[in-house]
């Protein structure tokens, strides 16, 4: 069901140039809200397909937008939105692009206005690219960097936070450098390791492949991500992912000692500490409460005002829900916070609905 335009913080109208996965997902998420999208792609398919599933409409030379969001491949993205701050003097332009800190140099290097250029990156993403696999809840709940830098306006960062609070997502501001550290640690090492793993499945026979079950499946899921794209990731972040990477070899050569001879002494103590410190490591991903434990999160706004989130877990209270776990994400700059509940997953509907019949905004 659409959403009402009174509910769209984001001015139109919008441009995406690049109607893939990302740019037909974030067109499809904006148009819901109603606000005015116009779409741009070098590929007349892509463009024709995002506008038939309601992303947007193309983009004509009469059309001035407010805001352009590029989301083409990394290794283009510099030169993309350097043409359309060029081409769009009164716009801020914002780009979607997984690496942030060489586009950033790139486009200060070629003496671009980067008072109006503001980077971005959605912490969310499927294996499979184009606008066939667009989904408008592609955002709901992830985290969405803004890859702050010294000279932007007050004005693109307002208007980068519109957008990814419209689209459901969740602010994170980030310098780009401190970005690019991080994605390596949980965006590219893994996909790297996911691709190495699925890459050993080439030497099993068919009738060892058909035993495969769950375990396998979720650790390789994004092995059948786009390798152009990644090629493009690896390359603009290579020392960060070199460094995680050579840690993990480290990691591979005490497991490869301690099988060489299990019953050596240290050997199974050597091996119980990686499954410990395994343990450990899936314990600290935000919303991932250990392996035993899974919980819905709902997201929602709530006003800056005294004893607003008070009253939201009064609320919850009276529903008759408990609240499991609980974040909270507040932009200085916003006048609501969103408070991400997460409760039982059988709980979750019921929430939904009774919190949307006292008049809570839900973010979905
Ligand atoms: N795939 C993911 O999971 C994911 C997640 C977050 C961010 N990103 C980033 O989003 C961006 C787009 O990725 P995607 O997965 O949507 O790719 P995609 O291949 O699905 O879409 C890219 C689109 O850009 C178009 N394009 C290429 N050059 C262009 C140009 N010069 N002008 C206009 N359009 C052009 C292509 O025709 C294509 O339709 C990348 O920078 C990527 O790093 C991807
Ligand atoms: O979930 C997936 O399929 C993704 O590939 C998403 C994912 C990720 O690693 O989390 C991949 C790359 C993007 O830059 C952002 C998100």
């Amino acid at each position: 069901m659409g959403i009402s335009q009174e509910l769209a913080r984001t001015p139109s109208p919008v441009l995406v140039v690049g109607t893939g996965l990302l740019g037909a997902s974030i067109g499809l998420a904006l148009a819901q809200r109603g606000v005015d999208v116009l779409l741009s792609d070098v590929s007349p398919s892509a463009l024709a397909l995002a506008a038939d599933y309601g992303a947007g409409r193309p983009v004509t030379v009469t059309d001035r937008p407010v805001l352009v969001v590029v989301a083409v491949p990394p290794e283009l993205t510099a030169d993309v939105v350097a043409e359309q701050l060029r081409r769009h003097p009164d716009a801020v332009v914002t780009d979607v692009a997984s690496v942030k800190f060489q586009i950033l140099a790139r486009l200060e290097a070629a003496g671009a206005d980067l008072d109006r250029y503001l980077g971005s990156h959605p912490m969310a993403g499927r294996e499979r690219g184009g606008p066939i696999a667009a989904r408008a809840d592609l955002f709901q709940g992830q985290p969405w960097v803004i890859a702050e830098h010294p000279r932007m306006t007050p004005r693109a960062l307002e208007l980068v936070e519109r957008v990814a609070l419209d689209v459901g997502a969740v602010p994170v501001h980030l310098d780009p450098a401190e970005h690019d550290r991080a994605v390596a640690l949980v965006s590219h090492v893994p996909q790297v390791v996911a691709t190495l793993l699925a890459g050993r499945l080439l030497d099993g026979t068919p009738s060892q492949l058909a035993l495969a079950g769950g375990g396998l499946r979720d650790t390789t899921r994004i092995a059948a991500s786009d390798p152009g794209l990644w090629l493009q990731i690896l390359a603009a972040n290579a020392p960060a992912v070199g460094d995680i990477l050579q840690a993990l070899r480290d990691d591979l050569d005490r497991v490869l000692g301690a099988l060489a001879d299990v019953d050596a002494p240290g050997a199974r103590r050597t091996l119980t500490e990686v499954f410990l410190h395994g343990n450990e490591g899936v314990r600290r991903i935000p919303g991932k409460h250990g392996t035993d434990a899974t919980y819905t999160d709902l997201v929602v706004f709530v006003a800056d005002r005294p004893g607003e989130l008070a009253r939201l877990f009064q609320e919850i209270g009276e529903i008759g829900v408990n609240i499991e776990d609980l974040r909270l994400e507040h932009s200085p700059r916003a006048q609501f916070g969103l408070a991400e509940v997460s409760v039982l997953p059988e709980r979750a509907e019921e929430l939904a609905r009774a919190l949307g019949e006292r008049g809570w905004q839900l973010s979905r």
